[in-house]
């Protein structure tokens, strides 16, 4: 191995001169990534009359003359078995399958005579045993990065140069065998090891500081002219992102409720891959390009331990003009590759902290997805971390590769934007920037002025950007928009406007009716490209649907007007990186093919038998494009129509827009084609009810679809429906009108439970439910009590209640409702809670202390209350004996008592405020012995009262 020249030392130990640990220990992982290396290229050797589409296990089958039985597939395979079965190509298994793989292999190659002088004593079997030492210690060495420091580099480098030397003789003769030597040799071996020179070359480059700066200097330039700024639409209103990016918030889901963070947080776990999903325009690709530019200090840096990772590699899954990692590794560094080669290149790139950034898994193609499973495998055991986005209908997709190759993840969702402060802060950040404050004004006022169910249905940045492009071009509409869930329409609706604004023809109605034109092209090849799963397209196509404009319109000028509205070029990352077309946003193109498929059906005759289907079936005969779509197979499989000759599942979303256009233009139009529509839905994947919720949530005032998912959940025994966010009230509420479930679950902020949309469901709710409304931190004592009134007038069993309350009307709601129920109350005034009395099994009260001049109010007494008093200060003796007496039930018996304090209180006030409770005659019913405890981690303190009260009282602390 080469020692780095001085000059090339790395930027973390540049004072130093010397390599840092973290480096040295890069470059070992960096060594051991060349064990996999020569394991594939082994490999390939050893299985060259494998076919390119052929699994592995098909082909040891075929080397055995008879398939396995699955007990004696699993014995020879073990953990490799599910992964053999199904993968075709080396470069995206791991070490440890591919030792099994060999193993698999050898044996059959030795007895077929392609190695018939290995038969005694035979040097593959050890070469095997050696790559397994090495595996080992390689396993070693990544479990104990202590150790892996000193003696274990040193047997690991040992270890790997012993086996490469075995292998290098192994197949030297071979070849010397096979063709007499020469030549044929040294290919042999160029194919077997990488070029460790170039590699080292190219790792000194890339991790010493000067060289490195340089790289990332230019690299920097480069995403300052391509994504620091977004062009939002034609209308010169290019925006800063940086100025205009809202803190989104991310969601994990732990089962029946959503736990909240800040985006900030997003790389803080230590998990290799973070998956994060969203709906359409919920604002993943932003959140990525938030992260690449505040990596590149071109933002200040606020996501947590970014500044670790020495590079970062934007990858987008709907990309088209690279093939290989090692491609999309030349684009950033194009120079260092063509010097090194990029295949050198990338291994060095591996031995370093490199973040991988891939966009848009639901848009993968056959090229993207090979050079996804080519990042999964290698980066599965280095320095590396990657970050993932996707649509929710490609998650279990995405769950299954990253399962089958053993990685695991922490999996985000995007929250939608639901508080009208946090929809207004959206609004005004984009409108101060580009200087339109009277505008602005405008906007959020009339935001601010729709109904609030209007308003909750923008909680997406897509919904709330068309709001602010809608309220520039149709500002009187807005009041009267129509309360529908979709917004696919509206947006084309805008696009026209824009366009037709753009004409300079005097005649308005020609105008329009030239856009129409010429919109229907546009459409139709946004259906085109869709469906064969194409998101960018070539220059050659964008001149395609140029010509076929030009021969439309009128002038020259109208047909770039307008394609300059609704497509945009691509800039890539790289300098020499050939360009590419899109639409200005996904969700234009799925609604201009949506438009195009409705104007179809308008156009059709009534006793048309299949309009929706020749309309698909004409552009499959159009289209021959071979677009891959890997995901097609495994996300609907058996799902998909065997009559259609193309999967239909890239059109998922423009047929919901069908459905959302269709039904609010023609409700008797939409009806007639409903049993179609329905069964091409069926042929996109649209299958499951989670696939119908998905649907509902785009089209939740369409009542077919609504009836459908019900059912579905029904079918799929889903008698829980859980309810955590805004989107998922309304299409409960849906639901709800067709079909009662056991239990209906809400667990979500009350902050974003939208009011009207509330009532609708509580309304519709006949049986039980589970209400836990929750505040953000410091905010726990802000009642809700208008989210509780609705409970009155309905038929809900409450079972299970936990939120704050501050309004006597609001524990008579409550009361009205609990029936054995767990009540957890937070009471943000003093409240009489004697209604409860007799409707719930458990009754938990936080309180903060009650003013000096408060009444009694007596809790419950059966089932014992238990109490927690909070915000208690340092001078809390009086003020806490106070609060609890007042609410102390008439026997005074509770079932436990705490306290919650911010600051540390002392021990023997604790023990004064004990002594005094005992002598009001307080008891608990929990404790085995009067005692204060008090947790660690929480700082929480439990009071137990018993009878006997000794003199001195214990204070423990103990662990949660
Ligand atoms: N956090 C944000 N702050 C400000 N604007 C945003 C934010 N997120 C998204 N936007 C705006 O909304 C638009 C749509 O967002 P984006 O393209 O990131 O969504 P997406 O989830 O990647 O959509 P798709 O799944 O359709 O690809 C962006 O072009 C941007 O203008």
């Amino acid at each position: 191995m080469a020692t780095p020249s001085p000059s090339a030392s790395p930027r973390s130990s540049a004072s130093t001169g010397g390599w840092s640990k973290k480096n040295m220990y890069y470059k070992t992982v960096g060594d051991l990534y060349l064990n996999p290396k020569c394991l594939r290229t082994i490999i390939q050797k050893e299985c060259a009359t494998k076919k390119s589409d052929e699994t592995y296990r098909k082909y040891i089958e075929r080397l055995r003359g008879s398939p396995f039985s699955e007990e004696d597939w699993k014995n020879s395979c073990g953990i490799s078995s599910k992964i053999l079965e199904t993968e075709v190509n080396a470069d995206h298994l791991d070490v440890t399958h591919l030792i099994c793989l060999l193993e698999n292999i050898f044996p059959w190659n030795i007895s077929k005579e392609v190695h018939k002088d290995d038969v005694d004593d035979p040097v593959s079997k050890r070469i095997v045993q050696k790559f397994s030492g090495v595996k080992d210690l390689r396993n070693e060495f990544f479990d104990c990065k202590t150790a892996a420091e000193d003696s274990l580099k040193l047997e690991i480098r040992t270890a790997l140069s012993e086996t490469m030397a075995d292998v290098e003789k192994f197949y030297s003769s071979r070849m010397a065998n096979d063709d007499g030597g020469g030549s044929g040799q040294n290919d042999a071996r160029e194919n077997i090891f990488l070029d460790k020179q170039c590699i080292e070359d190219s790792y000194s480059m890339l991790a010493s500081s000067s060289s490195d700066k340089q790289l990332k200097q230019d690299i920097k330039k480069r995403v300052e002219k391509v994504i620091l700024k977004e062009e939002l639409t034609s209308e010169n209103d290019k925006v800063k992102r940086g100025a205009v990016f809202h803190q989104l918030e991310l969601t994990i889901n732990k089962g029946s409720c959503n736990e909240v963070h800040e985006y900030t947080e997003i790389l803080k776990n230590s998990e290799k891959f973070v998956v994060v999903e969203g709906v359409a325009g919920s604002g993943k690709s932003t959140l990525l390009t938030n992260i690449i530019l505040q990596f590149f200090e071109l933002q200040p840096i606020l996501v947590e331990t970014l500044e670790q990772f020495d590079h970062v590699i934007l990858f987008e899954c709907r990309e088209r003009t690279v093939k290989t990692l090692s491609d999309v590794v030349e684009q950033l560094f194009g120079d260092l590759c063509s010097k090194q080669g990029k295949e050198n290149v990338l291994e060095a790139i591996l031995r370093l902290n490199v973040l991988f950034v891939i966009d848009s898994f639901d848009d993968v193609n056959t090229d993207s997805y090979r050079i996804v499973k080519e990042i999964i495998a290698r980066t599965w055991r280095s320095g590396c971390r990657v970050l993932i986005t996707t649509r929710p209908h490609c998650m279990n997709r995405l769950k299954d590769l990253l399962s089958i190759n053993d990685v695991s993840f922490s999996q985000y969702g995007i929250n939608p934007i639901s508080k009208l402060d946090d929809q207004l802060k959206f609004l005004e950040k984009y409108e101060r920037f580009l200087n339109e404050d009277n505008h602005s004004r405008g906007v959020t006022e009339s935001f601010k002025s729709l109904e609030s169910e209007l308003q909750s249905f923008f909680t997406e940045p897509v919904n709330l950007m068309l709001f602010r492009h809608l309220h520039k071009h149709f500002p009187k509409k807005m009041v009267s928009w129509p309360k529908s869930m979709g917004v696919a329409f509206d947006i084309f609706r805008l696009y026209r406007k824009i366009a037709v604004s753009k004409l300079s023809t005097p005649n308005f109605s020609e105008r329009e009716n030239l856009v129409d034109d010429l919109f229907n092209i546009i459409g139709r090849a946004a259906l085109e490209l869709l469906h064969d799963n194409y998101v960018t397209f070539s220059e050659d196509k964008y001149k395609e649907i140029k010509e076929e404009c030009k021969i439309k319109g009128d002038s020259e000028d109208a047909e770039k007007i307008i394609l300059e509205v609704v497509l945009k070029k691509h800039l890539p990352l790289s300098e020499k990186g050939p360009q590419y077309f899109e639409f200005r946003h996904k969700i234009i193109q799925e609604t201009f093919a949506a438009h195009y498929i409705v104007e179809r059906i308008f156009a059709i005759k009534d006793s048309e038998k299949s309009p929706i289907n020749s309309i698909l079936d004409e552009t499959s005969k159009k289209t021959c494009r071979d677009g891959g779509n890997p995901l097609a197979d495994a996300s609907h499989g058996s799902r998909t129509s065997p009559t259609h000759r193309y999967p239909r599942q890239p059109l998922r979303e423009t047929l919901q827009y069908v459905v959302q256009e269709l039904s609010r233009r023609s409700p008797r139009r939409f009806q007639r084609h409903w049993p179609e529509l329905e069964r091409t839905l069926q042929d996109t994947g649209i299958v499951a009810a989670s696939d119908w919720l998905d649907c509902l949530r785009v089209c939740a005032d369409v009542k077919l679809v609504a009836e459908i998912a019900a059912d579905e959940m029904l079918k799929e025994d889903k008698d829980v429906w859980f309810v955590t966010n805004g989107r998922e009230v309304a299409t409960v509420a849906a639901m709800l009108r067709y079909v009662q479930v056991t239990r209906i679950e809400v667990n979500m902020r009350s902050d974003d439970l939208d009011l009207t949309r509330w009532k609708k469901l509580v309304g519709r709710r006949v049986g039980e439910l589970l209400l836990v409304l929750s505040e953000d931190k410091g905010d726990e004592y802000k009642a809700r009590d208008d989210l509780l009134q609705p409970l009155k007038e309905s038929k809900v069993k409450i079972v299970h209640f936990d939120g704050c309350v501050g309004h006597p009307d609001s524990v008579t709601a409550l009361a009205s409702k609990a029936h054995e129920a767990e009540v957890n109350i937070r009471m943000a005034v003093p409240l009489d809670l004697s209604e409860l009395r007799g409707k719930y099994k458990k009754l938990n009260v936080r309180t903060r202390k009650l003013p000096t001049d408060a009444c009694p109010l007596p809790l419950p007494d059966a089932p014992a209350p238990s109490l927690q008093v909070d915000g208690v200060d340092e001078k809390f003796r009086t003020a806490v004996v106070h609060t609890i007496t007042l609410l102390a039930p008439q026997n005074k018996r509770f079932a436990t008592l705490k306290l919650q304090s911010k600051t540390k209180l002392s021990e023997s006030e604790l023990q004064s405020t004990l002594r005094d409770l005992h002598a009001h005659g307080i008891r608990t019913m929990e404790g085995d012995r009067t005692r204060i405890e008090i947790l660690k981690r929480s700082g929480l303190i439990n009071i137990y009262i018993r009878e006997a009260l000794p003199e001195k009282v214990e204070v423990i602390k103990v662990a949660e």
